[in-house]
């Protein structure tokens, strides 16, 4: 049977700090966290428990580490992974996802998206290496990404270089459809293959900064499947980040 430890979804807390505007404003922080609990206090009584729990002070790399650094890993092993923040509005998501084209934020700074790319990359490179100082054939990876915005039931696809601006609020041709097994996929999206962390990062900044002037949204999402085949048999992994 399932132990709680089992359970393939996990829910983390994030707790941002205060913007000036809300202390110039006298605003009061009413939530309590006890170090190394998982738990929160809102207000004076109410508790609510997660997986994590992270506190005012909680850095971006802290939060990767917790939750993401093990997806990533996993994906090397057959597994997918799914990473979505749900929040309101100037709750943070954003800042915690990270979006991969903030280039003039710190390394420290950087959030799960640009992390995670980072991972993937380093982690094809070291596979390399091992099997290259072992004296194994050298494993070949494929790594595509899709990057779709999903706004108010509309989506769109931002790679697609195609794309009219004036299409929203046009029918997209993308389908979103689940398969037999509850498994789902898509349809129609633009699919680019990459070869480093620069590329993405390329893509993200550059490819997408006039369609973000444009199509700037409260939810974006990033897909990474990796296609990993060592010689035969091959294997697959994907991971899906979103945001
Ligand atoms: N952990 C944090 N540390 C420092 N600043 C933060 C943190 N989380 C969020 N912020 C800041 O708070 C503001 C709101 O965050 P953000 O834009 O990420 O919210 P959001 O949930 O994405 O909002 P929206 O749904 O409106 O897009 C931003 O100025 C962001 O830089």
């Amino acid at each position: 049977m399932a132990t709680q430890n089992d359970c393939c979804v996990k829910v983390s807390l994030r707790i941002r700090p205060q913007m000036a505007k809300e202390k110039i404003e006298g605003c009061h922080i009413c939530t309590c966290v006890t170090p190394g609990e998982t738990q929160v206090v809102m207000g004076k009584d109410k508790a609510f428990t997660y997986d994590f729990v992270f506190d005012l002070d909680a850095q971006q790399h802290q939060i990767y580490s917790a939750c993401v650094h093990k997806l990533v890993e996993g994906c090397f092993e057959g597994y997918n992974a799914t990473v979505f923040a749900y929040g309101q509005t100037g709750s943070g998501k954003t800042y915690t996802m990270g979006t991969g084209f903030d280039v003039t934020i710190s390394e420290e700074e950087l959030g799960i998206i640009p992390r995670a790319v980072q991972h993937l990359f380093q982690g094809i490179q070291k596979r390399r290496l091992d099997a290259q100082s072992a004296g194994m054939p050298l494993p070949e990876f494929k790594v595509s990404a899709q990057f779709l915005e999903l706004y108010n039931e509309e989506i769109l696809d931002l790679f697609d270089s195609t794309r009219d601006p004036e299409a929203r609020g046009r029918k997209s041709n993308i389908k979103i459809h689940e398969d037999g097994s509850g498994g789902i996929y898509t349809t129609g999206v633009t699919s680019r293959l990459v070869s480093s962390e620069e590329e993405v990062r390329y893509l993200c900044v550059y490819d997408l900064c006039s369609a973000w002037v444009i199509y700037w949204s409260h939810w974006n999402e990033i897909r990474i499947d990796i296609n990993c085949f060592l010689k035969c048999p091959w294997y697959y992994c994907a991971c899906f980040i979103s945001a």
